[in-house]
C-alpha cells in the first residue's frame, strides 16, 4: 500500500485530521532560510512532534546551513526521521553518520545527483525545488521519469510536488512510489490545511493502484 505523508503542518487540529485520516508520516518545516507560511519555531517543532502517536513517522523539514546545524537541530526536536533539502549527498552523509534519526534527502525530480543521493540517505523525497532547493511549491513534474527512478534505484522514493486529492490516484499509477507526499494540495490558505482535502488525499492515494508494465 502506498504510504502517505502530510506535510508542512502548523496546528495541533491539522495534525490530529492527518493522524485521524491515516497519515504514516507527517512533516514540520523548520529551520529554513526562506519566505515560507508553513515554518514553525524549533519548540513548537517539538511539541507538534511530541504529539504525533506511535507508528506514524514525525519527520522535521529543514535546511540546514551544515550538516552539524541539522543534527543539533534534531536534537532539539526528536523527530523519527530529518528531510534536508539543498544538501549535497557528501552532506547528506554526513548528517546520516551523526543521527539515529532516518534521513530523507529532499531532492529536485531532475537531479542529475539522483543515484548519490540514493546511496547515503534512507529515502528520497522527489520533489519540485525552486531556485533555492526548497519544497512546498505545488508544483508537478515528469511523472514518466519519476517513474523509472523508482525502479532504477534501490531507495524508497515519496513522489512529491503538486499532488492533490484530484491527482494522486493518477501519480500513484503512473509512478508506483513507495509513498505520496503533499503540502499546498491538502490546504486551504499558506500553512493552515483544509481537513476535507486531507482525507481525500489519503484515501485517493491509499485506493489508488500502479499500472504494472
Ligand atoms: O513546504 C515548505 O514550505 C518547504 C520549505 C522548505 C523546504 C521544504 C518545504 N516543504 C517540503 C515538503 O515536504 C513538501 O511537502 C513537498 O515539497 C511537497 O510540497 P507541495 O508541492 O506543496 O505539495
Amino acid at each position: 500500500m502506498t504510504r502517505v505523508k502530510i506535510c508542512g503542518l502548523t496546528r495541533e487540529s491539522d495534525l490530529d485530521a492527518a493522524i485521524e485520516a491515516g497519515a504514516d508520516m507527517v512533516g514540520f518545516v523548520c529551520g529554513v532560510p526562506i519566505e515560507t507560511p508553513r515554518e514553525l519555531a524549533p519548540a513548537r517543532t517539538a511539541g507538534l512532534v511530541e504529539r504525533v502517536p506511535e507508528g506514524v513517522t514525525s519527520v522535521l523539514v529543514t535546511m540546514p546551513e551544515t550538516p552539524g546545524a541539522g543534527v543539533e537541530l534534531a536534537e532539539r526536536v526528536d523527530p523519527d526521521a530529518i528531510q534536508v533539502h539543498d544538501c549535497s549527498p557528501d552532506e547528506v552523509a554526513a548528517l546520516a553518520d551523526r543521527t539515529d534519526a532516518r534521513v530523507l534527502a529532499g531532492v529536485d525530480a531532475a537531479s542529475d545527483d539522483l543515484d548519490q543521493y540514493a546511496t547515503v540517505a534512507d529515502a528520497l523525497v522527489l520533489d519540485s525545488t525552486d531556485e533555492q532547493g526548497a519544497g512546498g511549491t505545488g508544483e508537478t513534474h515528469d511523472w514518466d521519469r519519476a517513474r523509472t527512478v523508482v525502479t532504477d534505484l534501490d531507495v524508497p522514493v515519496l513522489l512529491a510536488g503538486g499532488l492533490t486529492p484530484e491527482n494522486v490516484a493518477d501519480a500513484v499509477r503512473t509512478v508506483d512510489p513507495f509513498g505520496v507526499d503533499v503540502s499546498s494540495g491538502t490546504e486551504r490558505s499558506g500553512g493552515v490545511k483544509d481537513h476535507t482535502a486531507i482525507r481525500q488525499f489519503v484515501d485517493q492515494a491509499t485506493a489508488s493502484q500502479p499500472v504494472t508494465t
